[in-house]
């Protein structure tokens, strides 16, 4: 694919990472240019997800999303987005292998996409492989806690830092291995809230919260989740609508329309000038 124009967003890279402990920062995820466009104006980051496998694709996880499909929907939400920085996920086994391969593919991501940076999940043992981004002008969002690309290890998507303190240590030298390697802001998933503040004041970068409580310095949701398009959500979700019905709906009516000839009425359809005849729609059954 050629190369997209790099257009510099009023919520830059260095702005949001001043925004530690101040005002929170809004993120949702987009794939698509007319989703960015209705979401742009109201959230200050745009995250172009792996989720998209699982949202989009209907793949069981979104270990199968390949960097091509990134580099898609990264393109359409950086055309649609004027005002949100636009983050692109690096999906899984694009960059674990080396700081060298996962150097190559992102500069494939933000050449080709024209987002402003990319997220990828680990925490100690990315941190070579963030610094080396970082320090050669590629914007890195780190990713601790739930980690959905390493499903096939873990055995399922639970919650951690929930039941006892241990693990907690792990999970926090994590975020700080991430936040020193240089990461500009750190999705922190599904952990319980006191494990939450422990990672927020550990390190200087801002938090940014999925299933982690008010404690993060931002927040983050799935759209679809939250637009009520998703049939089984995780607890974390708060539905803001109910799209799903409200399609249901819209498409029952269609249905009955079309069988019962009621669409297309007159206002619908092209006639022949000086043609009066009502349309079919138009005669009621
Ligand atoms: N639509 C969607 N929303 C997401 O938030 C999301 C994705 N997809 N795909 C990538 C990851 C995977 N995530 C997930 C997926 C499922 C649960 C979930 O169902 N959690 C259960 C507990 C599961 C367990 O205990 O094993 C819950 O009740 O929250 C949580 C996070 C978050 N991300
Ligand atoms: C849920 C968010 C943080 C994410 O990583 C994704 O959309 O893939």
């Amino acid at each position: 694919m050629s190369a997209q124009s790099t257009v510099i967003r009023p919520n830059t890279v260095p702005k949001l990472r001043a925004r530690k402990g101040a005002e929170p920062i809004v993120c949702l995820t987009a794939y698509t240019a007319p989703m960015a466009q209705l979401l742009d104006p109201h959230a200050d980051l745009l995250l172009v997800g792996d989720s998209l496998g699982m949202v989009l694709y209907g793949l069981p996880s979104t270990v199968p999303v390949t960097l091509d499909m990134m580099i898609a929907h990264g393109a359409a939400v950086a055309r649609g987005a004027t005002r949100a920085l636009v983050v692109v996920d690096m999906p899984f086994g694009t960059y674990e292998e080396s700081p060298q391969q996962a150097y190559r593919n992102a500069v494939r991501v933000l050449r080709e996409s024209g987002a402003s940076a990319v997220k990828l999940e680990g925490g100690a043992v990315m941190a070579e492989t963030i610094a080396f981004l970082t320090s050669r002008g590629i914007p890195v969002m780190g990713h601790v806690g739930l980690l959905p690309q390493s499903v096939n290890a873990s055995g399922g998507y639970a919650a951690l830092g929930t039941a006892d303190t241990s693990g907690w240590d792990r999970i926090i030298a994590d975020a700080v291995a991430v936040a020193e390697a240089g990461a500009f802001l750190i999705v922190v998933e599904a952990v319980s809230e006191p494990l939450a503040v422990r990672i927020t004041e550990s390190i200087a970068v801002p938090t940014i919260g999925i299933g982690a409580s008010a404690s993060c310095d931002g927040q983050v949701l799935v759209i679809d989740d939250m637009l009520g398009m998703s049939s089984r959500t995780p607890k974390f979700v708060k539905r803001y609508a109910e799209l799903g019905v409200a399609i249901g709906e819209a498409a029952g009516r269609y249905a009955e329309e079309v069988r019962s000839r009621q669409f297309p009425s007159e206002q619908y359809t092209y006639r022949l000038k000086g043609d009066n005849r009502p349309s079919d729609g138009d005669r009621k059954p």
